[in-house]
């Protein structure tokens, strides 16, 4: 293996300056973009690395980039510099056919001026470059790439951009590994590292175990950058699977009590690696009144949720009711945005968890608070719902099968069975249809009626 590197090589100055207006429009056309609906008005530079130098035949900058955008979308509202975008800006004299989905646009000053600038995951070499300073734990400038000194990363792996729709790039490099490269990065511990890492540490198979990351330092703080896992080849995710099973009119049942026992698999690891926490009366209490808080956030939002929120609210009073009890509950760690999508089975049949981030929207320090861990229990019960619901011809049964299979599982591996806890059950799957109500609404408004029939389920709770 060869030695660390390390450069610091800062991108020339006027980089930003030069590909502002192609960014403009580009970045908001982005998957992953976050901030859509609102138009980007400009750019602050927070670090920009070069990574092959600006005048080889590929150029290569690792830009860190906050995006400013109105605070809402009407004329004239106040701006601010917003989230902080990652980006690998990639500079060639022009662009090969197989790189034209790339193409952020051509430079006319600065110093890529009469280049094509793109996005620089496409291109094999640029992949290289991040797959080759993993390997070697490279520091350039304030990039520091780590690996785990027990797992080789090989020299010689073909790479190629993932195209499945996602929320960040990820890099398959030859079948063997998958680096995510994270695009609205945020200062401070990233669950999709600490969580992984803390399983793989604790032997949890359940876990593609992190081999590499990628960190900027910057003023102080570390920004997680990307995570590279093994690659699972030949996987399927728990949603194709369920949807084939589903087309064919077939039960699902071993499989969701595979997951059930998978998923407390992975609590049992976490609340053995990471600080769990009592709940008392009073966590309990509050906890009620945080889900009601986005209840009637979400309420505002989706005036179809409006009918049904006095109902909903009573799974949460019941909450803070049965702190009046006396009982007292753990949190732990949790995956915190369970879902079938997030479930990878091996052509072997073994399952693992994958994408520890927790739900998108919520800020950093709410998705690495402990939580009870029928969070993700619940999470997956809505997504036998979704699975059910997202046929042309339904299968009777299906998804109430599924659900019972997969508490079952649950049960199995950790020792109690979340039905057997109605109340918190309930509370925490009347949460997770409440999110996703507001999810649907803003992103896919088309699958709004998928959970708004889960809120008049829930909001009926003897027919829940
Ligand atoms: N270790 C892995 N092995 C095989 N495929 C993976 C692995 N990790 C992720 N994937 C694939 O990449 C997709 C995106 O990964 P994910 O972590 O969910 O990214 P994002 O947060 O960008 O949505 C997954 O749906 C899955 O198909
Ligand atoms: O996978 P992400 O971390 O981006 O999660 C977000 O998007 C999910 C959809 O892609 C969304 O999940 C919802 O839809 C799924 C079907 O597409 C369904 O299986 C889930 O149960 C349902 O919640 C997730 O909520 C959101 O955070």
């Amino acid at each position: 293996m060869s030695e660390a590197v390390t450069r610091t090589v800062t991108s020339p100055p006027g980089l930003l300056a030069s590909l502002d207006p192609l960014l403009r429009d580009w970045l908001p056309r982005q998957r992953w973009f976050a901030g859509k609906g609102r138009p980007v008005t400009g750019f602050s530079l927070v670090a920009a690395t070069e990574l092959l130098p600006a005048d080889a035949r590929i150029g290569l900058h690792h830009v860190l980039v906050r995006a400013h955008q109105p605070l809402t979308p009407a004329a004239g509202a106040p701006e601010e510099p917003g989230d902080c975008y990652q980006l690998l800006i990639g500079a060639r004299e022009a662009l090969p056919p197989r790189l034209a989905p790339a193409l952020i646009g051509h430079v006319t000053e600065g110093p890529l001026a009469g280049r094509t600038a793109y996005d620089a995951l496409y291109d094999t070499r640029p992949a290289e470059v991040l797959l080759e300073a993993l390997r070697t734990g490279a520091r350039i400038g304030g990039l520091r790439f780590e690996r785990e000194r027990d797992r080789g990363i090989r020299t010689g792996l073909v790479p190629r951009l993932m195209t499945t729709e996602q929320s960040n790039s990820s890099v398959v490099y030859g079948d063997t590994f998958i680096l995510k490269v994270l695009r609205r990065i945020v200062p401070g511990v990233n669950p999709d590292l600490e969580l992984p890492l803390a399983l793989a540490r604790e032997g949890c198979p359940r876990v593609p175990a992190p081999a590499g990351w990628m960190v900027a330092d910057l003023a102080g703080r570390s920004w997680v950058l990307g995570v590279l896992q093994p690659y699972v080849q030949g996987a399927s995710d728990g949603w194709e699977l369920a949807l084939r099973e589903l087309a064919k009119g077939e039960d699902f049942v071993a499989e969701a009590r595979a997951l059930g026992r998978a998923t407390a698999e992975v609590h049992t690891a976490l609340a053995r690696a990471l600080p769990t926490v009592t709940l008392g009366q009073g966590q309990l209490r509050h906890l009620a009144d945080v889900m009601i808080g986005r209840l009637e956030e979400a309420a505002h939002a989706v005036p179809l949720l409006r009918p049904y929120a006095p109902a909903l609210r009573t799974a949460f009073t019941a909450l803070g009711d049965l702190a009046a009890e006396g009982r007292t509950w753990t949190a732990q760690r949790v995956h915190g945005d369970l879902h079938l999508g997030q479930c990878l089975r091996s052509p072997s049949g073994q399952w693992s968890l994958i994408d520890f981030e927790g739900e998108p929207a919520k800020q950093l320090a709410e998705r690495r608070m402990p939580q009870p861990p029928v969070r993700d229990v619940a999470g997956m019960l809505r997504s036998f719902d979704y699975a059910a619901h997202s046929v042309d011809v339904p299968v009777p049964g299906w998804a109430g099968s599924c659900r019972a299979a997969y508490c079952t599982g649950y049960a199995e591996v950790a020792g109690s069975d979340p039905r057997t806890d109605p109340v918190m059950l309930r509370a925490h799957e009347t949460d997770k249809a409440v999110y996703e109500v507001l999810y649907e609404a803003r992103h896919r408004p088309d699958w709004l009626p998928v959970p708004l029939s889960a809120v008049r389920r829930l909001s009926t709770p003897e027919s829940a």
